[in-house]
């Protein structure tokens, strides 16, 4: 059921520093479907332990500070950038709409005015009052929503935003935004209706936020991202076993959606640790020898932080809504719980 999908050349330095490449993919790496878990990366050939498999821009991505202007985490706004903006020498946005947004310098604030133009109003207008009405997470989601739709935004303009699709690539651009698995039928209907009301309150089109899609769009875009943002922290995701004395991966300082690393799927015993580099992209290393035909997996948690079946279980219910299949996973449940499972059953 697997296919071959990515032919690339071999990493160097030069592509790993160039921001106008989008993403760099192993040519071992292939694409595959489970019956359960969907989109899969697989491996066509052996892989070492250390290789780097995947490298990965983000189509949208925020930062995730406390108290913006004491903090040297800030990431520079522009998408060809993404490098963090220490606070004595970024620059802030001339028409005050947020904190949080600042560049790296005035280069930076200057190639990004048309993605940030598209934003600048909808932050202006609603950021101080979404967050103190719903808080620092609806906020972010929000957020990444609108820097998805001024992503595409630039995209259809054809302008060199740095995320101009290659054709080689299915997974790349606002196409591989489209492909990613989430819907609404993914989510509980409480928290599907809390997004209904979010999107006609603060996701229309119009003359603030003019992307032409309708409400379900919209609505469909949140469901897909929910169920795909990876979260950045500056440390790695994914050592197991777990090394002693434990290092946690840090404190996360962004927020983003990769449309290609996305493909991932999750497991408590993954061969694939995963960071962003400086440049926010995300890279994908294998953490052991990965045999051909072999899952290629990452952890979507700290596994420093959730050790046993149950709790590994419902933070991924929490966080996701899906009962991990992963071979840790079902080789650790008990028969009974195996069978419910397979019957379509959800723990809770
Ligand atoms: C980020 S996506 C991964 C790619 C996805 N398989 C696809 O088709 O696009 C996350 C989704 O993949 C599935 N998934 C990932 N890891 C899984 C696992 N260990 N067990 C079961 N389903 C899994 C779940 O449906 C989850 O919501």
């Amino acid at each position: 059921m697997s296919q071959l999908v990515y032919i690339t050349t071999e990493p160097t330095q030069t592509h790993l520093e160039t921001k106008t490449n989008p993403i760099w993919i192993h040519p071992h790496l292939i694409e595959s479907t489970d019956p359960i878990k969907g989109r899969q990366f697989r491996v066509s050939a052996p892989i070492p332990k250390n290789t780097v498999l995947l490298v990965d821009r983000p189509y949208s991505i925020i930062p995730v500070v406390d108290n913006p202007t004491d903090n040297d985490d800030l990431i520079c706004s522009n998408p060809a950038c993404n490098r963090r903006a220490p606070r004595n020498t970024r620059k802030t946005c001339p028409n005050t709409c947020l904190g949080d947004v600042a560049w790296c310098g005035s280069v930076c604030r200057g190639k990004d005015s048309l993605r940030h133009g598209f934003e600048c109003g909808w932050l202006k207008r609603y950021a101080v009052s979404i967050r103190s009405k719903y808080g620092e997470y609806d906020f972010g989601m929000l957020w990444i929503i609108v820097r998805l739709l001024a992503s595409r935004h630039c995209q259809r303009l054809d302008l060199d935003s740095g995320l101009e699709l290659d054709p080689g690539l299915k997974c790349n651009g606002w196409r591989g935004i489209e492909s990613l698995c989430g819907s609404q039928e993914t989510w509980p209907c409480d928290m599907v209706k809390s997004w209904t009301g979010f999107v006609k309150r603060y996701l229309l089109d119009g003359p603030l936020l003019p992307h032409g899609m309708s409400a379900e769009q919209v609505l469909h875009v949140i469901c897909q991202e929910e169920a795909n943002s990876f979260g950045l922290y500056p440390r790695e995701t994914g050592r197991f076993p777990v090394p002693w004395p434990v290092v946690g991966r840090g404190v996360q300082y962004a927020g983003a959606v990769y449309p290609t690393a996305s493909m991932a799927n999750h497991s408590c015993w993954p061969n694939v640790v995963h960071k962003a580099d400086e440049n926010g992209h995300m890279v994908f290393t294998a953490c052991r020898d990965i045999f051909p035909g072999e899952e290629c997996c990452i952890s979507y948690f700290d596994l420093a932080e959730y050790t046993d079946l149950t709790s590994r279980r419902e933070r991924l219910r929490e966080l996701f809504r899906f009962v991990c299949r992963c071979e840790r996973c079902v080789d650790e449940e008990p028969e009974e719980v195996s069978e419910w499972i397979d019957m379509g059953g959800f723990m809770s």
